[in-house]
């Protein structure tokens, strides 16, 4: 099958069915044989175009008499394709994008062949008059269609932050994540990996606010690495690498963290305790605990137990007998739409709220498992601070036996940027990590 046909499966597997770009790509690439170079050209074909998909419809609705609500859904995303290359793809000759359109939808949507080739003919011809809507009379508008985020996310962000930062925010959500490696020391040394990757010819910056975080540049598919076989690296960014630095656990401690699929966090845990203690690996899911055991193996970590429990739940037989315990909270995944373009679609203005509440609940069950002394961790993957700031403020009024700990000034030497709080809130256009937040909790 040819790049431009697999990206139009999983275009529509992730606009139609739901489907997350990550793993609608893996399976499509598991599915059918691509070169690399074909491989990379379908990654960047279905990220650009679920990045921009508002200005992409909204360019389309300028030139189509039938709107883009009431296309058929491969007609509309067999236009969004050639859409995306003529605009934002130079190395790609626009005849080939247009051509490679219309040629696909005698297979996929044969009734509309002469419909795509005029559309796509009439926006070549005036590609020139597009016009984004008027930025000093509707900021609003001009940010969501620009930047392709919804007006409800546009407005919400507008409210938390000023025009300037938001503006930021919004380009950065566009852009490429770097690419971070943990190494896993339990396996091997940071310089024999990072003289390990350099000889595969991959280009490795190591990071000069955590050592084991390696970024890598000039991989196809990590997963095929002979390390990543072996277990010497994990696949995690940088901000997700420093809760575990600041959970600073001991070897021989007892730490839980009830929400720990795939393992992430737990196996960079078990590997700064040396193996030595125990990891309770907590999930709601059954299925996902079989990626943290895979994991586990992989990285040969011995000491994690992992156990199904709903964190809303309380286990009595749990109460105060953890030296840490770590909440990686579920959230809006605000902070991850480089990653996961598709959220800022899919998330709505109600779910927050809901969030929230359970957010509330599991940290308040989570912190019944911490013995006097003993820390407790919170962390999510956005930058709402409804999901984050509110959460630890309402718990600290409700909870008096537990103090935050200045992050900032007991780990700074972790941290990239400036930081005004004891808590920590990265953003992508500020630290170039996901969007993340970290509180630290001590019981008295
Ligand atoms: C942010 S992810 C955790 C990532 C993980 N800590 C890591 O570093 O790899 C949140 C996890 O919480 C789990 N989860 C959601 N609701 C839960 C609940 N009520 N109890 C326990 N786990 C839950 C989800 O299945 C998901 O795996």
């Amino acid at each position: 099958m040819k790049a431009r046909e697999s990206a139009l499966k999983v275009l529509y597997a992730i606009t139609e069915q739901e489907a997350y770009s990550n793993i609608a790509l893996n399976q499509q690439f598991r599915a059918e044989t691509h070169t690399p170079v074909d491989k990379a050209f379908v990654t960047e074909l279905v990220y650009g175009v679920v990045e921009n998909l508002i200005w992409i419809d909204y360019v389309i609705d300028q030139f189509s008499t039938t709107k883009t609500i009431k296309m058929n859904p491969w007609t509309l995303s067999l236009l969004r394709l050639a859409i995306y290359q003529i605009f934002f793809l130079d190395r790609v000759p626009v005849f080939a994008a247009v051509n490679e359109s219309v040629d696909l939808s005698k297979k996929y949507c044969k009734h509309t062949t002469a419909f795509i080739n005029g559309v796509l003919r009439n926006i070549l011809r005036k590609k020139e008059i597009i016009r984004l809507p008027d930025k000093s009379r509707d900021l609003l508008q001009y940010l969501s269609v620009k930047y392709s985020h919804p007006k409800w996310l546009v407005q919400q962000f507008m409210a938390q932050f000023d025009d300037e930062f938001t503006e930021s925010l919004l380009k950065a959500n566009n852009e490429r994540p770097d690419l971070y490696v943990r190494v896993n020391t339990l396996k091997i040394s940071i310089e024999d990996c990072i003289t390990a990757l350099r000889e595969k010819g991959i280009t490795v910056e190591q990071s000069p606010y955590i050592e084991e975080a390696l970024k890598v540049k000039g991989i196809h598919t990590i997963e095929k690495l002979d390390l990543y076989l072996k277990g010497q690296i994990y696949i995690q960014d940088f901000s997700s690498m420093l809760v575990a630095r600041i959970m600073d656990p001991h070897p021989g401690a007892l730490i839980m963290d009830v929400c720990s699929a795939p393992g992430g966090k737990a196996t960079h845990l078990a590997q700064l305790m040396g193996n030595q203690g125990e990891v309770v690996a907590r999930d709601v899911h059954e299925h996902k605990l079989k990626l943290i055991k895979e994991n586990v193996k992989r990285l040969g970590v011995k000491i994690i137990k992992t156990e199904v429990f709903d964190a809303k739940e309380l286990d009595p037989t749990m109460l105060q007998r953890a030296d840490g315990v770590l909440i990686d909270a579920p959230c809006s995944g605000l902070g991850i739409i480089r990653r996961k373009p598709e959220i800022k679609y899919r998330k709505k203005q109600e779910d927050i709220k809901e969030l929230q509440q359970l957010q509330i609940e599991i940290l308040n069950h989570g912190a019944e498992y911490v013995k006097p002394g003993g820390t407790l961790v919170y962390s999510t993957c956005t930058i709402d601070p409804r999901e984050n700031h509110h959460v630890i403020k309402q718990f600290l009024k409700e909870n008096n036996e537990f103090e935050l700990e200045d992050i900032n000034e007991k780990y700074k030497a972790l941290l990239p940027g400036q930081h005004s709080e004891q808590m920590v809130q990265l953003y992508p256009h500020v630290h170039h990590t996901d969007g993340f937040f970290i509180a630290k909790l001590i019981k008295k």
